[in-house]
């Protein structure tokens, strides 16, 4: 396989609040390559947006980068070394704040957030605000970007874009809305663009008509997406490759169909068990029981055990890398659970334990509250 175009290395996040530290992410690696979408999924609080804002460095005091390397393209958009003094200090080969926004963000890597009225100016006409940005970032005339900016909006499915150029945010509907926000991830034809939950707020249908025009796009431009979402059907039709996201770390990483056909991680499991399955026409619901801890202060050992089905005295005491467990020659699968041999930690013989899973106390109950 070829270099892929964006790389990330242990990357670490955290806010220091009056509370504590808060760890949104703590430690993530992974890789996009061209042309293909991969998937950042898990539960509210998660990580998943702090980990999609540090890709562009645009995480706010009192959150900050403390680690980890970002590349993309060859260009290092963050890194440390250790200074003379032996602090932490960033690279020389780091791009400067001005390179990411000059270079960087919306011209090469894009962003779409769920929100599009906190994208969209609500003075100022669809059009014009397109026409605009395509003119500042692509070297084009104002009639030359008013006609690219047309032909985006045709691209992403607005009907008769030429009068509705003229129309204002509040005159679209949250779908027609999205497709414009689309149309502006796209216009710089970047390489990379990162979606955030851009269909959450929208209705099953419309999502499912966006996700659609997405992987045509994607197909026609050849761009790469990070799609974030805590909806597992979404996962199962757009993307390529997926990374599982659960209190700041990726649990499990694998391809789509692996992800579904050959779960590994019991945090992915219960996720699935959580959701309605697009392969499954009738399926009990089985939500995931007990609550996220919070990420100041993270369980010992496996952070799901608390939650886990699997957990045994030895997942309290571990805290698991994920490790690559697919067979020689298949593509990469890993997973942080120890219950599987290649981790050695002797999961077989250790007591199995109580958890908000089990069944032998029910979520958010203390365990004598239960045995009463
Ligand atoms: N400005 C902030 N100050 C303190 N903590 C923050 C801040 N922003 C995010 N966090 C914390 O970081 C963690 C990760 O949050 P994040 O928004 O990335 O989750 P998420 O996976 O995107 O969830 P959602 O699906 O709800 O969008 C959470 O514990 C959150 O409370
Ligand atoms: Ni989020």
């Amino acid at each position: 396989m070829s270099e892929p175009l964006l790389s990330v290395e242990n990357l670490k996040t955290q806010f220091f609040t009056e509370d504590g530290t808060v760890r949104a992410v703590d430690g993530i690696s992974f890789d996009v390559y061209e042309g293909e979408i991969v998937g950042l999924v898990g539960e509210s609080g998660a990580g998943k947006s702090v980990a999609t804002s540090s890709l562009l460095r645009l995480v706010d005091s009192p959150g900050e980068i403390v680690g980890g390397e970002i590349t993309f393209k060859g260009e290092t958009i963050f890194g440390l070394e250790e200074g003379a003094d032996g602090e932490p200090r960033p690279r020389d080969e780091m791009l400067s704040e001005e390179e990411m926004r000059e270079q960087i963000r919306g011209r090469e890597i894009a962003i779409i957030f769920q929100d599009p009225m906190e994208s969209l100016n609500p003075v100022f006409t669809v059009g014009g605000q397109l026409r605009e940005f395509i003119e500042i970032n692509r070297d084009l005339s104002a009639d030359e970007a008013k006609e690219e900016a047309i032909e985006m909006l045709r691209e992403v499915g607005i009907p008769a874009p030429e009068s509705r150029y003229d129309e204002y945010p509040h005159q679209f509907s949250g779908g027609m809305r999205q497709r414009v926000l689309i149309a502006m991830a796209l216009a710089c034809q970047p390489d990379l663009i990162i979606a955030d939950e851009p269909t959450t707020a929208l209705d099953v249908t419309v999502e499912g008509q966006i996700l659609e025009m997405v992987t045509d796009l994607q197909e026609k431009y050849d761009t790469s997406f990070i799609w974030v979402t805590h909806d597992m059907s979404v996962v199962a039709e757009i993307c390529d490759r997926v990374n599982v996201m659960y209190l700041g770390e990726i649990i499990e990483h694998s391809e789509v169909d692996d992800l579904f056909y050959d779960t590994k991680h019991p945090y992915t499991q219960a996720l699935l068990d959580s959701m309605p399955r697009p392969d499954e026409t009738v399926h009990e619901l089985d939500p995931i029981k007990g609550v996220m801890p919070e990420a100041i202060n993270p369980p010992s050992g496996c952070r799901f055990h608390s939650r886990c089905p699997d957990a045994r005295e030895v997942c309290r005491e571990v805290h698991p890398e994920a490790r690559n467990l697919a067979a020689d020659g298949e593509p990469k699968h890993s997973a942080a659970c120890v219950k599987y041999d290649a981790f050695e930690v002797g999961y077989d013989e250790s007591r199995p334990i109580e958890t908000e899973a089990t069944g032998g106390f029910s979520a958010g109950l203390t365990e004598t509250e239960a045995e009463e």
